[in-house]
């Protein structure tokens, strides 16, 4: 049953029996499933999964894990008097982030809440609309051509960069512009699955192979047939792993844990980590074959500090993403952009997906200021909105500019990097930079703007004109004759 949002664990007892109801009534689309049976979780949208009375935490932890969606995004639904509640509350599963827990009877609105509240991978009434890698630096253009030019081959892809920068997307979108586009797309996390199931995992199993195999399950080499298999975290791999794993890509063959017969496998494969796997292999920690077999064709990601010029597409992007789940938008001001651009960014697109989303629930459909923006993100504030109303306070006559408001860019201490600058585009930047946040704190009131730049009216028109900058500013107020339109 393609496009079903909750997924119900087949479990002894009449609970199961229960949910499956009460999600039909609720109008949601509940779908049964034996777990020892393989899922192909890409047709669906899961938005919630109820795990019964589940005993076995491996078995749970796979159960899990097996439906392939990030942790943040799969609400898990769990009885109170289940045996798993204690480990799952305490956070003891990496598999399930936001739990849910029913009490019996049902009640039905607090449930159908949650559900509905679940962020879904897609929207569930409509097809998945392809998410986009956005950017138009050069950096990220580069990166497009890489995945044009390898697109058409099997070579095998190794997609390098810290974590969240976009390796997954990478390898969806190698995928895509494939002539495997029309077969599946299989991911795993070698690093999320402990290594003692990896092999099941990946190549599956017969009934009966290990305690707790119930019935045969295909791995994801046959789930992946034809198409690609995406092994992310590669280098958290176990060394006896890497060795089983090498043998596939040598030989395009492989056996199923508890079975002789050897299956041939016609499967693409990209790699992805955030490990320096050069490094890894002259420590011991990575087979040096194994790297060389993977790393045909290397792509690095660019982490974000190296391309944040992308960062207004990224975030028209995550917006769009939010209004697809039903959600509200933001906005950032002059000011907020200019201090997420002097963020380090060690989350990469990750954390800037994650901060549009909190901020768009925190200021729905407005405009977020520097102020607005999680102290880690204020940085080193010139004039930042914290002194708007003080700067506005000054305007009246009220009160004098504390030395500190003017001090602390001139304090900064710019380094000057690696490939060397370009000076004047350098200083131009950091001059439409103060100008929008004179114009942010000052309403846009070209004048009073004028004068927190310590500069003169006509000056700061020219230089509206000459960075466009006019939408800025309030009304006619850029007119080089408008000197007495003052607030
Ligand atoms: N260039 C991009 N355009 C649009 N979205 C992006 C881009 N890069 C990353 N993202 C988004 O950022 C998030 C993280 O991306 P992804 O999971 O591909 O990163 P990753 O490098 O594989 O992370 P990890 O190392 O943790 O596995 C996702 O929501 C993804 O859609």
């Amino acid at each position: 049953m393609p496009n079903s949002n909750v997924l119900i664990v087949e479990s002894n007892g009449t609970r199961a029996d229960i949910v499956t109801s009460a999600m039909q009534f609720m109008g949601f689309v509940p779908q049964r499933w034996d777990a020892n049976v393989p899922i192909d979780s890409t047709t669906h949208d899961w938005r919630a999964v109820y795990i019964g009375s589940i005993d076995d935490e491996q078995l749970c932890d796979r159960v899990l894990a097996s439906l392939d969606v990030p942790a943040e995004q799969l609400l898990v639904l769990v009885g109170s008097d289940s045996p798993q509640l204690e480990r799952l509350t305490k956070g003891g599963s990496a598999c399930a982030a936001q739990l849910e827990v029913l009490d019996f009877p049902l009640r039905y609105e607090r449930l159908a809440e949650a559900v509905r509240r679940a962020p879904s991978l897609r929207a569930s009434t409509q097809p998945a609309a392809p998410l986009r890698l956005v950017g138009s630096s050069s950096a990220m253009g580069r990166v497009n051509a890489l995945i044009r030019q390898v697109s058409p081959f099997d070579s095998s892809v190794l997609v390098l960069g810290e974590s969240g920068t976009g390796k997954e997307m990478v390898a969806r979108a190698i995928h895509d512009c494939s002539p495997r586009r029309d077969k599946p797309f299989v991911a795993i996390n070698c690093g999320a699955i402990p290594a003692e199931l990896l092999e099941s995992e990946l190549f599956g199993h017969e009934k009966g192979a290990f305690t707790g195999a119930i019935s045969t399950r295909k791995g994801r080499f046959e789930m992946a047939e034809g198409g690609t298999l995406f092994l992310d975290e590669i280098g958290d791999m176990s060394l006896p792993m890497q060795v089983k794993l090498l043998r596939v890509l040598q030989e395009r063959m492989y056996e199923r844990v508890g079975s002789n017969r050897t299956q041939r496998c016609d499967v693409r494969i990209i790699a992805a980590t955030h490990r320096n796997l050069e490094q890894s292999t002259a420590d011991g920690r990575f087979r040096e074959d194994l790297y060389y077999r993977l790393s045909v064709f290397p792509l690095e990601m660019p982490p974000l500090r190296e391309h944040l010029e992308d960062m207004p597409e990224l975030i028209a992007e995550f917006n769009q993403r939010l209004h697809r789940r039903g959600l509200n938008s933001v906005r950032f001001s002059g000011s907020a952009m200019q201090a997420l651009r002097q963020h380090t960014w060690p989350g990469n697109v990750r954390e800037l997906s994650n901060l549009v989303e909190r901020l768009a629930i925190l200021y729905p459909n407005s405009e977020v200021r520097a102020t607005d923006l999680p102290e880690k993100y204020r940085g080193m504030q010139p004039i930042d909105e914290a002194s708007g109303s003080l700067v506005r306070a000054m305007f009246d006559g009220q009160v004098k500019p504390a030395a500190s408001h003017t001090r602390s860019v001139l304090d900064t201490e710019v380094m000057l990097p690696e490939g060397g600058v370009d000076l004047k585009d350098h200083l131009a930047d950091i001059e439409v930079g103060l100008i929008r946040q004179a114009l942010d704190v000052t309403d846009g009131v070209v004048a009073h703007a004028a004068k927190l730049l310590h500069m003169q009216r006509t000056t700061l028109v020219e230089k509206l004109r000459k960075y466009g900058l006019q939408s800025a500013c309030r009304g006619s107020d850029t007119s080089p004759h408008s000197g007495t339109a003052v607030a």
